[in-house]
């Protein structure tokens, strides 16, 4: 078994490369895409739903090919070639950058996740097809009101004005501020006490 540490990455305006341009590739690559990040494939064919978000490379993989500008952040070896991948995964590992292998030999693997704006479940298991069924199974019974209440809190957690009445009061007084504007948001009477008034200390 692979211990892996699940981390939230930003992508946004970061260089990711893929190696690779079938199926598979899409199914990692167009969500970093669509993160923000600045894709690269490399390779000789590119499915057209990742050539619509990337910059493609219409040839195989050269050695030093992750030494750009800016920096790859990420490299996804998805050419399932493992002669090919082994060689992308040994010059990340040379050069500090993070690499997906489609053959899950890499240290960096994607989740299955279930997204509904600021609310992230993530989910993994040695099985990806065992993973894909509780992924399923979770988004079927996951209660509209978690999301609701993420919404709601994470906002608050933005408004200036929240950050400068809770700076005010001492740290155990804020966390109990929060805890209980989480039951405010997730209280499902006819007419809750309001998260805002909560933290505010009204
Ligand atoms: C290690 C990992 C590396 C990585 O890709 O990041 C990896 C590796 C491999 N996947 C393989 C196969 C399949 N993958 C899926 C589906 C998904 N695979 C995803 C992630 C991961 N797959 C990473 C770890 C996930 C974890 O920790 O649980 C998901 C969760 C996320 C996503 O892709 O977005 C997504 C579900 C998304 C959703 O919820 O819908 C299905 C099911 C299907 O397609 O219906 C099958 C067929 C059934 C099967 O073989 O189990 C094979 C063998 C290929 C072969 O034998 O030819 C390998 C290589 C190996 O490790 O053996
Ligand atoms: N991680 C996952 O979720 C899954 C992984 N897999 C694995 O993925 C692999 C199949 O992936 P597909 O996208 O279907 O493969 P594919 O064969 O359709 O695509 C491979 C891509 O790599 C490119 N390529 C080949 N040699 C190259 C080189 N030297 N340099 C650059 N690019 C090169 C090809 O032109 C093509 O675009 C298999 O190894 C399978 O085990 C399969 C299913 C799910």
């Amino acid at each position: 078994m692979v211990a892996r540490t699940p981390l939230l990455l930003d992508l946004a305006g970061r260089r990711v490369t893929c190696v690779g341009g079938g199926p598979v590739a899409v199914a990692k690559v167009v969500p970093f895409a669509t993160a923000g990040a600045e894709v690269h494939v490399i390779s000789p064919t590119c499915h057209p739903d990742l050539a619509a978000v990337a910059t493609h490379h219409e040839r195989q993989w050269q050695a030093g090919d992750l030494a750009t500008t800016p920096p790859t952040w990420l490299v996804v070896a998805a050419t399932g070639v493992p002669a090919v991948d082994d060689a992308v995964h040994a010059e990340a590992e040379e050069a500090g950058t993070w690499c997906l292998r489609i053959d899950g030999r890499g240290p960096v693997a994607v989740p299955s996740v279930i997204r509904d704006e600021d609310l992230l479940v993530a989910v993994s298991t040695g099985a990806p097809a065992l993973t894909k069924r509780l992924r399923q199974h979770l988004e079927a019974t996951l209660d509209g009101r978690w999301a609701d209440a993420a919404r709601t809190l994470a906002a608050l957690r933005r408004d200036p004005g929240v950050r400068a009445a809770l700076a005010e009061v001492p740290p155990a007084e804020r966390r109990d501020r929060w805890r209980r504007a989480v039951d405010a948001a997730l209280d499902p009477s006819p007419s809750p006490p309001s998260p805002a008034e909560v933290l505010h200390g009204r």
